[in-house]
């Protein structure tokens, strides 16, 4: 299994993409997420939502790897992607990252123009036979985007050049260039005003017809607008999971309630 993208690609929709088992994470002495079991269904929006520190984002990394890079961070249980384990010694974590793509907070392009940050993932995994080929695959990022309009006149310019919301639509544009499964998405508006914030929120809906999407947010109503499931963590476990109307209309249990109402958090 070194190299993950032999993996047949599954598309069903409805298809359990990622199964989360008793999973645990420290840093250090800090027990951060506590025996969390989760199914991350295929072609759907996820949202993890719970107040601040409750480790949101520490799971998040979980499930492309990404907390491998803290060295006081480790992870135990299993997490499976298409039934393989990706903590499996055998996984190579950037090609893991190609397929469980990630974009985060804070627009972050690369010191780099705009068709070299989008062709970046491409290059370095080898996805194009030859510059036309490339062009195509960057093309197409950029579209799926929803940001080529945009830069197509000026795909030499930096990509630190961008608005915010432009820069990260291409960081987007740049996560979707390795053709992922799973696209991971850490507060990807927190830095975005109220437009561009739409204008992501209207490609998270899209991109889901394609891959799996899951985002880490801090606003219910974001959570709402963009998500078909929900998840609530409080103090590193998972309280409860399931249909994102349920959570906000009917939750089960009285922490989740308290916080969708406003009582903690
Ligand atoms: N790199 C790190 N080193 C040590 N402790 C960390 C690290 N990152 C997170 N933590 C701790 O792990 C716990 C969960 O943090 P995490 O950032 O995952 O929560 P969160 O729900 O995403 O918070 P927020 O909404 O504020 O971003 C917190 O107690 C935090 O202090």
């Amino acid at each position: 299994m070194n190299d993950m993208r032999l993996t047949e690609r599954k598309v069903d929709a409805k298809d359990m993409k990622i199964q989360a088992r008793k999973v645990q994470v420290y840093y250090g002495d800090t027990h951060a997420i506590k025996d969390v079991d989760v199914d991350i269904l295929d072609k759907t929006v996820t949202a993890f939502i719970g107040p601040s520190g409750c480790g949101k984002s520490t799971f998040l990394r979980t499930l492309n790897r990404m907390n491998d890079t803290i060295d006081i961070c480790k992870v135990k249980g299993e997490i499976l992607l298409d039934g393989e384990d990706i903590y499996d010694k055998r996984v190579d974590p950037v090609q893991l990252r190609a397929k469980v793509g990630m974009v985060f907070q804070k627009p972050n392009p690369f010191p780099k123009s705009i068709y070299d940050n989008v062709a970046y993932g491409p290059r370095i995994h080898g996805l194009a036979k030859n510059k036309a080929d490339l062009d195509e695959i960057v093309e197409r990022a950029l579209r799926g985007a929803a940001i080529w309009n945009e830069v197509k006149d000026r795909l030499q310019a930096p990509g630190t050049g961008l608005s915010g919301g432009q820069q990260q639509r291409l960081c987007i544009a740049r996560a979707v260039a390795t053709s992922p499964e799973v696209l991971l998405m850490d507060e990807p508006c927190s830095a975005l005003d109220p437009i561009a914030t739409g204008q992501v929120e209207e490609l998270i809906d899209e991109l889901r017809t394609q891959f799996s999407v899951v985002i880490v947010t801090h606003s219910m109503q974001q959570a709402a607008r963009v998500s078909q499931r929900t998840a609530f963590f409080h103090l590193g476990n998972l309280v409860e999971y399931g249909e994102t109307g349920d959570i906000f209309t009917n939750p089960k249990d009285p922490r989740t309630e308290a916080y969708i109402t406003g009582r903690i958090g």
